[in-house]
């Protein structure tokens, strides 16, 4: 008989078994982070050694490039160690040069910089007047003291060798928190002066647009990059495509597995916010039998192009580790205090014509009298260069490259903090020299195209500078023909395409609709949207600009809370776009539609619309015209396919979504899984008439996870039928990254 010491044994003996098990069959991604519960210093982790992120400095494993986890103990030892291996404490802070110091000229050069130090492991909140207060209470004497906020080092200059060493002996080895400030020196360098020049092409169709406020003055200053030589040991192709050393395989099985585990965070959260008073809803009860996914996750669907597939890159300008001005992509987060920029030839996801687009930008680098961007202290111009690729035929796999008709490079001049200019920035078209003109001397391109073109399922899509599209287009193709074979479409469906960007889901799908609306909040988008529906003949589509959390509610109140009866008023567009009554089968009810209703409640919606818009103004008119009401047809089935930016739905709009009982259909397309388990968490969790009313008790929210803040929202969610996750299904769109789009249906 076994004794209770045995079972604990065979019990520790099957969770060691599992977890070995786990450890081997895992991804490559397996216990290579911290498990969040362990950063806050919290045990209650519910999954135990299943979890997949680690429990503890013992259990981390190292990143498949070799590098630890930056949050971790290891991480913070490998590059202290790397720093005390060398003998003189030298930082390789390769460009911290007189624009960080705002030196005198003399103070930067070789023989003074031994006055110039750097101080590492300062608080990140630290601004420079906090550098400034704690240099003065431990009575250092210095000239000059700079530090930026989120980083760890600081700056600063010394009058005379005394007041470096007297520094030294006061403040190296000082402990700050938990760590001890290191004194390290400081290596400048030296750049040549540059002289402006003009980027020519010999492209015919290369488009050229400055996204910015203001011309940035002309100042020969240079962007300092703050480097550690654990930097050294990484290389681009690791830092933007993680995955490239695996063959493609064994990338989509390290996704497949990865999505498993963030999708059984649904089933999890589900089942913790479902009301002890609810039956827990039977796609939670049938998750046992799918070891915990909330529905089947049917596959993942590979990309057609593996290599050189993105159609968009954007390069961030700054220094290599050399010191060379480079176009590229940067080494590491700013937030590291890592600013490095490297070339993109190495990375595999990057097109050879966006890569010599970067080169040909690098060579202009080196002559432009304008200084490039220093992330330290926000000031410089060349900050970043979007290189856009457009077709001018629908094309397979095989000939993509010699497709590329079109290039529009985009250069920004914007002193904001996040790297990319808001979509809203004044856009302005530059003439791009050509050199070859049939006189031979060089040409400025007199209509200036700032549109570039693309084509999904055979249509052709005209595409602004600051409008979304998908960065590989011939997998996006896949993407939208599954989310549409889901949507379980007809000619009697109404589509709401939700985030629609330049119309690409609900225009490849109009022609087996009965109508699309679409919503985006990105008016060039929209306008997009409109022309190519247009240019594409198709006229059952209408768009909305607006943001979907102030337009949903009451769109989805002009297309379905209709009276129930209708004679044959109901409307359908010509293939002019006109509106004309037609037959449709209605429900009964005598009620009269209140146009009231078809009003926008938060006002500020523009419609900029295919020919099949009907505004308001428009309906009233008519009926004002023909002493008729006109109302929007009533469709019987209606769907919605929401494809929302990497942060999800706003909350606004799932409720809407999930508390309107004439949507029984919705196809969730996400790029990132964490947000549409969120999301998903809201829509399918049952509710009660006694919600919580909104919960004023918010603290501690920032440091809650999307899926623990979907949870408490479900709490307050209106009594309402929850959908059901049916199946969900991968299409990889970005190959030798982490990153793919999940497809999920859900249903009532
Ligand atoms: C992932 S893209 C999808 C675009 C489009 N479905 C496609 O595949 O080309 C997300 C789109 O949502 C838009 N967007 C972001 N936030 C929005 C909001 N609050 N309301 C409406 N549209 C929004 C963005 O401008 C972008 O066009």
């Amino acid at each position: 008989m076994a004794t209770p010491s045995d079972t604990v044994n065979l019990n520790q003996q099957e969770k060691e078994k599992e977890k070995r098990k786990r450890e081997e069959e895992n991804d490559v991604m397996w216990k290579t982070s911290l498990c969040s519960y362990y950063r806050r210093q919290d045990s209650s982790c519910s999954h135990g050694d299943t979890c997949r992120y680690a429990h503890g400095e013992a259990e981390l494993r190292p990143r498949p490039n070799n590098t630890w986890d930056p949050t971790s103990e290891r991480a913070k030892k490998v590059l202290k160690g790397g720093l005390e291996e060398d003998e003189e404490k030298k930082v390789e802070v390769l460009e911290a040069r007189e624009d960080v110091f705002v030196m005198e000229e003399e103070d930067s050069s070789p023989n003074n910089n031994n006055n110039n130090k750097c101080l590492l492991n300062l608080p990140r909140k630290w601004t420079s007047d906090n550098l400034n207060k704690f240099l003065d209470q431990q009575e250092v004497l210095y000239k000059l003291a700079k530090k930026k906020k989120g980083m760890t080092v600081g700056f600063v200059s010394f009058e005379t060798s005394d007041h470096v060493k007297n520094a030294i002996k006061v403040l190296d080895g000082t402990s700050m928190g938990n760590k001890h400030i290191k004194v390290a020196d400081v290596l400048p360098r030296s750049f040549e002066k540059k002289t402006q020049a003009n980027v020519t092409s010999e492209d015919p169709n290369v488009s050229m647009v400055l996204n910015g406020s203001e011309n940035g003055e002309v100042i020969e200053k240079r962007d300092p990059a703050v480097n550690s030589l654990a930097l050294k040991s990484r290389s681009v192709r690791d830092v933007v495509t993680p995955l490239a050393h695996m063959p493609y395989g064994d990338q989509l099985e390290h996704k497949k597995k990865s999505l498993e585990q963030t999708l059984k965070k649904l089933t999890r959260n589900g089942r913790k916010a479902c009301p002890e008073a609810v039956p827990l809803p039977e796609w939670i009860v049938k998750s046992r039998d799918l070891a915990g996914l909330p529905c089947k996750l049917e596959g993942i669907i590979e990309s057609p192009l593996v290599n050189g597939y993105r159609n968009k890159c954007e390069f961030s300008v700054g220094y290599s580790l050399q010191g060379k001005p480079t176009v590229g992509f940067m080494m590491g987060n700013f937030r590291e205090g890592v600013t490095a920029v490297e070339e993109p030839m190495d990375c595999p996801n990057i097109s050879r014509i966006a890569c010599e687009f970067a080169s040909i930008f690098q060579n202009f680098l080196q002559q432009s009298g304008l200084p490039i961007w220093n992330r330290l202290n926000n000031t410089g111009f060349w900050r970043q260069l979007m290189v856009r690729e457009g077709r001018s035929h629908s094309v397979g796999s095989e000939n993509l490259e010699a497709s590329i008709s079109e290039v529009m490079l985009m250069v920004q001049d914007h002193k904001g903090i996040s790297n990319a200019a808001p979509s809203d920035a004044p856009l302005y078209p530059l003439s791009i020299p050509k050199k070859h003109s049939s006189s031979g001397q060089d040409t400025a391109d007199d209509a200036i195209q700032t549109r570039i073109h693309d084509y999904v399922s055979n249509l052709r899509f005209s595409i602004s500078p600051t409008a979304f599209f998908q960065v590989n287009t011939l997998a996006a193709e896949k993407l939208y023909a599954l989310a549409g074979d889901w949507a379980g479409l007809g000619p009697d469906t109404l589509l709401f395409d939700i985030c629609c960007g330049t119309g690409t889901i609900g225009l490849s799908l109009a022609h087996r609709v009965g109508m699309v609306v679409g919503i985006e909040m990105n008016a060039s988008a929209v306008s997009d949207a409109h022309r190519n529906a247009e240019a594409n003949g198709i006229s059952n589509c209408r768009f909305v600009c607006g943001k979907a959390e102030d337009v949903m509610g009451s769109i989805l109140k002009e297309y379905l809370n209709m009276p129930k009866k209708q004679e044959d008023n109901s409307y359908v567009c010509d293939s002019n776009g006109k509106v004309e009554t037609s037959d449709r089968e209605n429900d009964v009810s005598d009620d009269k539609p209140n146009l009231d209703n078809l009003g926008h409640e938060n006002g500020d919606v523009k419609s900029v619309c295919g020919h099949a818009q009907t505004s308001t103004e428009e309906l009233k008119e008519s009926e004002n015209k023909s002493g008729r009401i006109h109302t929007p047809p009533q469709y019987k089935n209606v769907v919605a396919i929401v494809d929302p930016p990497r942060v999800g739905l706003h909350p606004v709009v799932i409720k809407a979504l999930r508390t309107h009982p004439g949507l029984r259909r919705l196809v969730y397309i996400s790029c990132n899984p964490e947000s549409l388990v969120a999301n998903a968490i809201e829509l399918c969790t049952p509710s009660t008439d006694k919600a919580e009313k909104g919960n004023n008790n918010n603290r501690g929210w920032r440091n809650m996870s999307s899926a623990g803040l979907a949870r408490r929202r479900a709490k307050s969610m209106p009594d309402s039928e929850p959908f059901q996750p049916i199946k969900a299904m991968a299409v990889d769109l970005f190959p030798h990254t982490p990153h793919c789009e999940l497809v999920m249906l859900l249903e009532r």
